[in-house]
Formats: C-alpha cells, structure tokens, sequence
C-alpha cells in the first residue's frame, strides 16, 4: 500500500499546528523549577479565527466545551494525538485516536490555552494507509493506537514528529538542518508484534465494557471484576485482556492461565479496590528474557499484593509453574494505598528471583523491579547506534560519563573500548544490578553511583575524571536545568543524548546548543545528527538519539 503524502506536513498548513508546542518547557522539569517561556516563534501561533463551527466565516472563535464540530485530521503530534483542523476553517484541535486523513464528528472536550482538544464521536471517512487492526482490543486499551494505521505511516508519522519538535520547540533552522543532513530516517523495527519483554496487567473491581466491544465481555459485567489493562484515562476501570500481542506467547500463556482460574470463588481471591483500599490482588507483572545458554525464553511472575499471604496464590503458583518457560514467580507486598508495582518487601514463590537477557554480548541479570529495555530486539540495534555515535577510539584511553544510567546496559556495552565508565542513576536497586551485572560480565572498569541527578550542587563530577563522552538517557521529563549547566561547564567533547520523549529532549538540546539567556546559560554544542529509531510500534512512544559536539 502507498503511504499517503500528509498534508500537514508542508507549507502553510503547518503554521497553525503548532499551539501545544508551548506547553513543553514548562511541565517537563519534574521538580520546581524556573519555568522559561517559549521563545517568541509566530509559526507555532494557532489561528483563531472562525465565525460559527457550522459555517465558515471569520469572527474571533473558540469552540465552546461540548460543541461538535466536523474534523479533518492532518497529522499526529505529541503522545499520537491527531491534529486536526475545523473543516473549512483551519481552527486546530486536538483528537486521542484521530489518524491522519480521517475526516469525523468530534465533541470539545476540553480547552487547553491556545486550541481545543476533542473526543471522537463518529467517523465520516477513515484515514489514509487503513489496514486491519489485528487485535480486537486495538481499539479500547490505550496501548496500541495506531494498530490500523500501516506500519510505514506510523514511521513516517513518527519521524515528522521529531522533525517539528526540534526545529520549533529546538529552535533549529529547518534549512541549516537539511543542509547539514541532520535528520536522518528512522530505523523501523523489523519485529511488530510480541516484541514487549514486560508487560503489566492490572487487577480491578470495576471492569470496563465498552459498548461496542470484544465479543464474550458481557458477563464480566455481572462480578465486575476484571484483569487487563487500564481504560485510558482511569485509574479505576479495567478493560479485560485475553491475551495481549504486544507480549511474548509464553506470557500469553501465564495470562491465559491466571484469567481463566483467579476469580473462582472456591480460591477466595480478590482484586484490590483502589477506592476503599480493600482486596489482596495488585498486579500481574510478566517479564521475558532468555536462557543464556540455550537462548531460549525464561519468563518471570510477578504477583503485586496489598499483603503477603502466598497460600493464597498457591493454587495459581502450582498451575502457572506447569508451564516450561516459567522460571520464577515473584511476589511483590505493596501495602500502600498507592498502586504501583514496587513493593517494601519482595518474595520468590517459585524458582529463581532473577531472569537473563542477552545485549550486545553481556548478560544481563534482571529482577522483578528493574529497568530495562522494554524491546530487547530494538534495543540491540539501538545501542549498536550509540556505540558508532559515540565513535570511541577503542584504545582504552576516554572516560565515559553515562548518565540515567539504569543497571548499566549502555555502559557497560561501551566498558570493553574505554578507560572507565562511571554510571549515575537514582534507583538503588537499579545501581546494585549494574553493579552485578559488571561483575557478571568481567567488567572491572565500570563504576556505578547512586544520585539524583535533578539535586546536583557544585560537587558533582568532583569523583571522577572530565568525560570525554557523556551519554544521557533521562526518562520523559527530560534533563533539570542544573544538568545542563553542569554539561554546559564540563565541556565534554560529545555528547551523546538518548530520549524517549523528543518534545523535552528538543528543549534541552536547545538550551545546549543555543543557551539560555535568562539563566546566564551559553550553548557551546553544535547539532550533528538525530536519528529517531522506532522501538515500539503501533503505540505513540518515539526514541531518537541525538548527537552533539562542542563547538
Ligand atoms: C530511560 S531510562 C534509561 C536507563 C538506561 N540508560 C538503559 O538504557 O537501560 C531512565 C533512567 O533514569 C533514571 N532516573 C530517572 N530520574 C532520575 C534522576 N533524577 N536521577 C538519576 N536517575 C534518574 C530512571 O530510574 C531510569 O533508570
């Protein structure tokens, strides 16, 4: 199938697509922070202009909460929300599920400063590059929204996407970066399906059935109770999952097994109801790796519980262990009124409390809590990348800094052509397997420390020798403004900047490369390439790696 040209993509149609850009800077600092505006960019304006919804004149407009209005949706933006314009009048709003080319009703839902978002009540022509969403589920859990959207126009979506970003909210010129062939295309993801190693699944109270839904979900209503993923938007409705293409088929397996057994009655188990606080069952956390030896899949179990009483998950331990790919069944005790994963105190019900995974020639020890590369498939071709980006001499003689560190994959893949790597990163846990994983691996030059790196003073770097090369890889809300000041200082001749959400990583190289002003900050890097790779398909999440060096 062809993939469609976008529209949005050219020229002035482009100008008014811009109004959500603004936000970037100011929500993306996870702790209190000066909060920089936007700089003056009249592209990134909305228009504003439209006389009445129904027709198409051109008085001051603003739709009102609650109007509907007709849509054409022109291309997808931040989190895959569809930007759209007024038909026939240019207004842009923005739409959770609109896909390039769709034309539909949609509702205000919400106003959001300088344009509107919607919600999608009925479609008048789909969007271009439909294809058959494969998973009956695609259309309600939140996890794949661009399941129906051919895999090349999720690429190209994609790779538009980090584009605009860092020419608008980056402040790059968009002929400099051509000129000096900054973008280059993304790398697709060869693996489409079953390509997560961890997925986590939640027990509820309220099950969620939507209307038009799967077939067979109609007598969940009656208990109520449901184990699936959250209905996006709600911390409290379930959506039940049979069985998730995104996941490994052996923890399709576990899924299938646990589904079909915990809510009989004669096993008194139930869910946790995160509004009274009451019911023994969090969470099904399954993660895959593989058998070091025999490359094989080894899957890990991980219960989460409001409180320890593995009696009561003896039954489901005895089934799920049947299955060979099991080899460890964790549990972990939250008693916290909070729903996360991570528990105070953790317990193996079966089998080992760890599982390997195989990167670049290491191995890896993984526990129930932490980080790693969700697509370990896409993750040998990304760090592959860092590695020739990061064009070490392989003599031995640079330091690495590798900042957000995680437990040490990418520096440890880079240990065996440097001096030494020095790792930073918050979670304790998280540092003790990098640590492991060092040793684990015969790495004797590696060093792993842990540190907030949004509360650095004066001191740090004052434990380690000046970087030649500094990889950061930061989670969504980006690098905190002290980081960048202390890397605008250090002056490390490279730069090498992982992210999973190009909007903030746009900011940040901004300040990099052209400073900050109002902070007294002065850029001293230049841009040298970003190269988005797609690690996760059919859902909205976009990495890229982006290389600097100094000026
Ligand atoms: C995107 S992950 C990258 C992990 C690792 N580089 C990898 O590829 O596996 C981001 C990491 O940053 C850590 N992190 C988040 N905020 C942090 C902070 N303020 N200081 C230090 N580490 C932080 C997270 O715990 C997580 O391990």
């Amino acid at each position: 199938m062809a993939v469609a040209v976008f529209p949005g993509c050219a020229g002035a149609s482009r100008v008014t697509a811009h109004p959500w850009m603004r936000a970037i800077r100011c929500s993306s600092f996870s702790s209190p922070s000066p909060c920089p505006p936007l700089p003056p960019h009249s592209s990134v304006e909305p228009s504003t202009s439209l006389p009445s919804p129904e027709s198409s004149s051109s008085s001051s407009f603003f739709p009102k909460r609650g109007k509907t209005l007709e849509l054409v949706c022109e291309s997808l933006a931040f989190k895959g929300m569809g930007v759209c314009k007024v038909a026939d009048t240019g207004f842009v709003v923005m739409c959770d599920r609109a896909l390039p080319g769709e034309r539909f009703i949609g509702r205000v839902s919400r106003k959001k400063g300088n344009y509107a978002e919607v919600t999608k009540l009925k479609t008048i022509t789909p969007h271009w590059d439909i294809v058959e969403a494969p998973c009956v589920y695609a259309s309600y859990c939140g996890g794949c929204k661009t399941q129906n959207l051919h895999y090349r126009a999720q690429l190209k979506a994609k790779e538009l996407q980090v584009r605009d970003l860092i020419i608008h909210v980056g402040r790059f010129s968009s002929t400099d970066c051509a000129k000096d062939c900054i973008f280059k295309p993304i790398v697709p993801c060869d693996v489409h399906f079953h390509y997560r190693n961890k997925m986590e699944f939640s027990f509820s109270a309220q099950c969620w059935v939507p209307s038009d839904g799967p077939r067979g979900d109609q007598d969940l209503i009656e208990n109520g109770y449901a184990l699936g993923l959250h209905v996006p938007g709600f911390f409290d409705k379930v959506l039940r999952i049979d069985k998730c293409m995104l996941q490994s088929e052996a923890t399709n397996k576990v899924l299938a097994i646990v589904q079909d057994c915990w809510r009989d009655p004669s096993l008194g188990l139930s869910p946790y109801d995160v509004h009274t606080h009451r019911g023994f069952l969090k969470h099904l956390m399954l993660r895959t790796g593989r058998d070091k030896r025999t490359g094989f899949a080894e899957v890990m179990v991980n219960f989460v519980t409001s409180s320890y009483k593995p009696e009561m998950l003896d039954p489901l331990v005895g089934r799920i262990s049947t299955i060979p790919e099991v080899v460890s069944v964790m549990n972990n005790v939250n008693s916290s009124v909070g729903n996360t994963s991570v528990g105070e105190q953790e317990y193996t019900l079966y089998g080992k409390s760890t599982i390997n995974e195989m990167l670049r020639g290491l191995t890896f020890n993984i526990s129930a809590n932490s980080f790693f590369q969700t697509n370990s498939y896409q993750a040998e071709v990304l760090y592959k990348l860092i590695e020739d980006f990061a064009n070490l001499k392989g003599d031995l003689s640079e330091i690495v800094l590798d900042l957000f560190c995680g437990t040490g994959t990418i520096g440890l893949t880079l240990a065996r052509r440097v001096r030494h790597v020095y790792g930073f990163e918050v979670v304790k846990q998280a540092v003790s397997d990098a640590r492991q994983n060092a040793v684990l691996n015969g790495i004797h030059n590696a060093t792993f420390i842990q540190g907030d790196l949004n509360k650095i003073d004066g001191d740090f770097g004052k434990e380690f020798p000046k970087p030649d090369i500094v990889i950061s890889d930061p989670n969504r809300p980006g690098m905190h403004l002290k980081l960048i000041k202390y890397l605008l200082n250090l002056q490390a001749s490279r730069i090498i900047y992982i992210s999973c959400n190009p909007a903030t990583c746009a900011r940040d190289l901004d300040y990099l490369c052209h400073g900050l002003p109002e902070k007294n900050l002065r850029g001293c890097y230049r841009l040298k390439c970003v190269q988005p790779v797609d690690m996760f398909p059919h859902t909205p999440h976009i990495e890229c790696i982006c290389v600097l060096e100094l000026c």
